[in-house]
């Protein structure tokens, strides 16, 4: 199985306006890993995405998968793109099992005839989103969350080692949420990189191995844990995150410790007295909690 390593290389893109979207971006990703890409609006996420899918050429640096340059990981269909619903043309007639099967058009020649294999797969990839049952029915005639599903069931069709998901979860239900997230930790195992754009900061901590935080050019990359801090987050977001500081007296039933919220409306990032993360996923980090807590005492 083909093991990826992703390295961006001070990228500077300039559109053809002129706009500069990003300037002397770098980070590397190991492969095994769930990245968050975070960022305000306009802060060159999806830029970032499409100097990785190779459909924009950086004015300078470089982008590389394990060492290849884009145009030879693309012949290779190494890397898959799961869009934003907003970017779909939901009334196209297509059905589920032709929006997967896409996803073997890098494979096939010219005249796209599924062969066995290729039949195969699909129905291995929609299985696995458990979109099997829904393959006639046509892209337009689903929910939000069926219809990332059978996006995701592409990008495993197409076999990408190198997974790019946009805002995978802006109207998707906390179970479909829940469902995708168990799908990403299995491509983890496996050994894919998944870059994921979220708006969802609450959720980062809870699936999220590392993050790159952009405005322009990356502010911080590297483990959660060390990225999400409210100075870093401060310094992404300026004035555009909330911040609520709860003290003793304001809290019920608290345990003693006063914490500070950063939200975006969608889900709050919670940070302890001593200015740490904490995570809502307390089963993998209580280590990590309970260290921090004897430096602090
Ligand atoms: N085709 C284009 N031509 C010129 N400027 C563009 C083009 N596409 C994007 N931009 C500009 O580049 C900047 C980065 O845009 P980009 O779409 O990468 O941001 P983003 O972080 O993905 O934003 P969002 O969170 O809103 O999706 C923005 O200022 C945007 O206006």
């Amino acid at each position: 199985m083909f093991m990826p390593r992703l390295d961006v290389e001070g990228v500077s893109m300039v559109y053809a306006n002129g706009h500069l979207a990003l300037h002397d971006a770098s980070f590397h990703l190991d492969s095994g890993t769930i990245c968050a890409l975070v960022g305000v609006n306009g802060s060159g996420k999806s830029t970032l995405f499409k100097s990785i899918m190779g459909f924009l050429k950086p004015k300078a640096g470089r982008v590389s998968i394990s060492g290849m340059p884009v145009k030879e990981v693309l012949k290779r269909n190494l890397v898959a793109y799961v869009p934003q619903a907003e970017e779909v043309d939901w009334q196209f007639p297509v059905s589920v099992w032709d929006v997967a099967m896409m996803g073997r058009y890098g494979a096939m020649n010219f005249l796209r005839i599924p062969r066995a294999a290729d039949k195969a797969k699909v129905e291995e990839s929609l299985k696995r989103v458990s979109m099997w049952d829904f393959r006639d029915r046509q892209i337009g005639e689903l929910s939000g969350g069926q219809k990332k599903r059978v996006f995701l069931a592409r990008a495993l069709a197409q076999g990408g080692r190198v997974i790019l998901l946009d805002e995978p979860f802006t109207g998707v239900d906390v179970k479909t949420e829940e469902e995708i997230i168990a799908l990403l930790r299995e491509l983890r195992r496996e050994g894919c990189i998944i870059l994921v754009s979220t708006h969802n900061l609450g959720s980062v901590p809870e699936f999220c191995d590392q993050v790159v935080l952009i405005n322009r050019t990356v502010l911080a990359y590297g483990p959660t844990c060390d990225v999400f801090t409210e100075d870093n987050l401060t310094k992404a977001f300026g004035g555009v995150l909330r911040q609520f500081h709860f003290e003793e007296s304001t809290i019920q039933d608290h345990d003693g410790r006063a914490v500070r919220v950063l939200s975006d409306d969608e889900r709050p990032l919670v940070f302890g007295k001593d200015g740490h993360l904490e995570y809502k996923d307390r089963g993998q980090h209580e280590e990590l909690l309970r260290k921090r807590s004897e430096e602090h005492d």
